[in-house]
């Protein structure tokens, strides 16, 4: 029989392009230059199936340009806020993501981001290679200890729980706030703090990381008024998505001193990112690096060929999302 074929819109790590081309025929897209949708588009007029990654903006008109052929769309990411999955329903197409292999490798960025913004790495980082520092002095880049401090994770889920074990390693306070209240074996395994509502943790949350997806509740929610509920001098991390903080009002408190710092691995509109951040030295920023490890990403392409491998088997996929 021969075999169905597939398009990977990115190369993969070479493990699971193996797997991939020992099932499948393989159509992958160079990554330069990076893959339009319109070529993405014209090639899935000839495979069976579609391995994406969160590059490729699925919107509504997209899906409805889909060809009817394809059935099948499968992320490369946990994420999927790229994707209309209602319009993919509507034409009767299968989506699945790869929520499992990020986990620890995004909740060892956040926990990078907190260290590093609390006892201010980038800026230590840039005075030597721009070969301006001058010396051991008492009162350079000063930062602060985490231990003691008070850590408020938003959406305790899987990376949230992860980032809670490894702050408790830094012996910081873990308190969270998610729409669903952890089960207590788990508050018990973290020492994690519940708040029932975002209010709350703001007010403790000497250290906030964002934890949650990308949703039409969580987009722009941390914004002035959000961060006005911070104590003073809070230092935020994100690892979730760009979408969920309103950049402006995020560098005007930065350059107030409300907010003493900020750690964000993800931005709105990525790579073109808000040209505030460019130039404020309170911030230590990463360019999307939260899964960028190899056992992540070898894992996010076998989960990623799980569901196209149930999809051809007529079964459910492993990693469903519609
Ligand atoms: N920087 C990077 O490279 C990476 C970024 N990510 C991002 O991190 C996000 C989180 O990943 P992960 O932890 O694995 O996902 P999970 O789904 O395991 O956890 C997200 C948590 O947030 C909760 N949540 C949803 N909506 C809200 C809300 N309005 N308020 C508070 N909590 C909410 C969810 O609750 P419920 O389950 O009930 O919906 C869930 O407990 C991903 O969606 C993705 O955008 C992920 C991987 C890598
Ligand atoms: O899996 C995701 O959602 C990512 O952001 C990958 O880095």
């Amino acid at each position: 029989m021969s075999k169905k074929k597939i398009l990977i819109t990115w190369p993969l790590p070479e493990a699971a392009m193996a797997r991939a081309r020992e099932s499948y025929d393989v159509i992958a897209h160079g990554d330069d230059p990076k893959i339009t949708i319109d070529e993405m588009i014209e090639t899935a007029k000839s495979v069976d199936a579609l391995l994406i990654t969160l590059n490729e903006k699925c919107r509504k008109e997209v899906i409805d340009r889909i060809p009817e052929n394809i059935k099948c769309i499968s992320t490369y990411s946990i994420g999927f806020d790229h994707i209309d999955l209602d319009a993919c329903k509507a034409r009767g197409i299968k989506v699945g993501n790869a929520p499992h292999g990020v986990t620890v490798a995004t909740a060892e960025i956040a926990m990078l981001l907190l260290l590093g913004s609390a006892r201010r790495a980038g800026e230590g980082e840039k005075m030597i290679r721009t070969r301006s520092w001058p010396g051991w002095q008492p009162l350079q880049l000063v930062g602060q200890r985490l231990d003691n401090k008070t850590l408020g994770i938003y959406g305790f889920g899987k990376i949230g729980q992860a980032l809670a074990q490894r702050a408790r390693g830094f012996d910081m306070n873990v308190h969270y706030y998610d729409i669903y209240r952890a089960k207590p074996e788990v508050e018990a395994k973290y020492n994690a703090t519940y708040h029932d509502s975002l209010d709350s943790l703001l007010k403790v949350s000497q250290f906030f990381s964002i934890n949650a997806p990308s949703t039409p509740e969580t987009r722009y929610f941390f914004n002035k008024e959000t961060i006005e509920k911070l104590p003073q001098g809070a230092i935020v991390v994100n690892t979730a998505r760009g979408d969920l903080v309103k950049d402006d009002d995020v560098i005007a408190a930065l350059k107030s001193g409300r907010l003493a710092y900020a750690g964000f691995d993800v931005f709105a509109g990525e790579p073109n990112i808000n040209e505030g951040y460019y130039d404020l030295p309170n911030t230590f920023l990463f360019p999307h690096l939260g899964s960028a490890a190899i056992e992540a990403r070898n894992q996010m392409g076998f989960e990623a060929l799980d569901n196209i491998d149930a999809f051809f088997a007529g079964k459910d996929m492993p990693f469903k999302l519609a």
